[in-house]
């Protein structure tokens, strides 16, 4: 898949025929990959699959709305699922508020004048703002471009939206979160150098770094999976027990994501790693003393190994 990235000074040109999906695509979850689905079937021979993208959520961007500062798959993870379900281009549109000098809409119709879209794809809910829309609808009608607009999914009479699984995610309700995007919730880094407390307490665990741009879960002890790459892709996959939080027993107080691999030992620095969130487990608690947290962790660890034994 081939990334295209746009600023307001740039204009996207592209000769092949396309089938143009428009959404921001946050999470790439269940909803995002019906809308995908749709896309692939109505594509005709010749056509390419071509997503266009905002760098920043449009409602970010007009509304200042805070809710989509933090994401639940920052550009690189979502380019990775994109591609695994068959979108062959990607345009990347770095906008800010005052590139925009007529509508949102209108600003996302003019990108298509020199683009050969035969037909668009896009979720109820992504249009941001309405009023616009309604008159981008009706530009693309005169242009004669076909628009389908694919009602939002349901799971379990939950409509799916990034919005909500962020406020799951948030909450630390991972089952919903994972039922909602069709696969854990993932964050991927790389392996950075902690305080080396965790081997003295018998519990080594690995510190994620570059965790920034993620939506993350509320502090805890959960279960989960971590997924070791090599190459590129990963090789290896360990239950975990996951450490999220402030760490307030050893006096912490920036947000760290740990994990203590359950039965492995061995040397991860550096390496980059996914950790899944699966269930949480408990709340984090502060400690009088180190001991209290060190079996508190003990108790974790049975726990932990007697859920992975079940079949949940
Ligand atoms: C299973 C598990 C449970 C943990 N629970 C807590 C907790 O409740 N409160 C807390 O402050 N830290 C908790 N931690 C984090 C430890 O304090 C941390 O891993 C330890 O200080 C080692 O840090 P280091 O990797 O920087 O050496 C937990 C870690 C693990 C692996
Ligand atoms: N079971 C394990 N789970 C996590 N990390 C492990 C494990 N066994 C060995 N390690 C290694 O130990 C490191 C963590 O040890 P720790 O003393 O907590 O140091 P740090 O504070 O630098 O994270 C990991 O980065 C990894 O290289």
């Amino acid at each position: 898949m081939e990334m295209i990235t746009v600023n307001e000074k740039q204009q996207l040109v592209e000769a092949t025929p396309l089938t143009l999906v428009i959404g921001n695509f946050d999470g790439v979850h269940k909803g995002h990959q019906v809308i995908l689905q749709k896309a692939r079937e109505q594509m005709k021979d010749g056509e390419i699959l071509a997503v266009m993208g905002f760098a920043d959520h449009p409602l970010w961007v007009l509304k200042n709305d805070q809710d989509f500062d933090k994401k639940i798959t920052p550009e690189q993870d979502k380019l990775h699922l994109l591609e695994r379900l068959g979108v062959d281009r990607y345009y990347h549109l770095k906008i800010t508020k005052d590139d925009i000098k007529t509508t949102f809409w209108e600003f996302v119709f003019e990108q298509l004048s020199n683009l050969k879209v035969n037909r668009i794809v896009m979720g109820e809910g992504a249009d941001y703002d309405e009023a616009s829309h309604t008159e981008f609808l009706n530009l693309c009608d005169w242009q004669g471009i076909e628009v389908t607009v694919v009602p939002k999914v349901k799971v379990n009479g939950t409509k799916i939206s990034s919005r909500t699984i962020r406020d799951y995610i948030k909450e630390g309700l991972m089952d919903p979160v994972h039922a909602l995007l069709g696969r854990p919730f993932t964050v991927t880094g790389t392996v950075v150098h902690g305080e080396k407390m965790g081997r003295k307490l018998g519990f080594p665990t690995l510190n994620l770094g570059e965790v920034d741009s993620y939506v993350v879960p509320k502090p805890g002890v959960y279960l989960g999976i971590v997924g070791i790459h090599e190459d590129g892709v990963i090789s290896e996959y360990w239950n975990t027990l996951i450490s999220a939080g402030y760490r307030p027993a050893v006096n912490g107080h920036r947000y760290l994501i740990e994990a203590h691999l359950l039965n492995f030992s061995g040397d991860l620095y550096d390496k980059t790693v996914s950790v899944s969130f699966l269930r949480f487990m408990r709340e984090e608690l502060n400690f009088d003393n180190l001991d209290d947290l060190v079996e508190q962790m003990e108790k974790d660890k049975i726990e932990g190994e007697k859920l992975m034994g079940q079949n949940w």
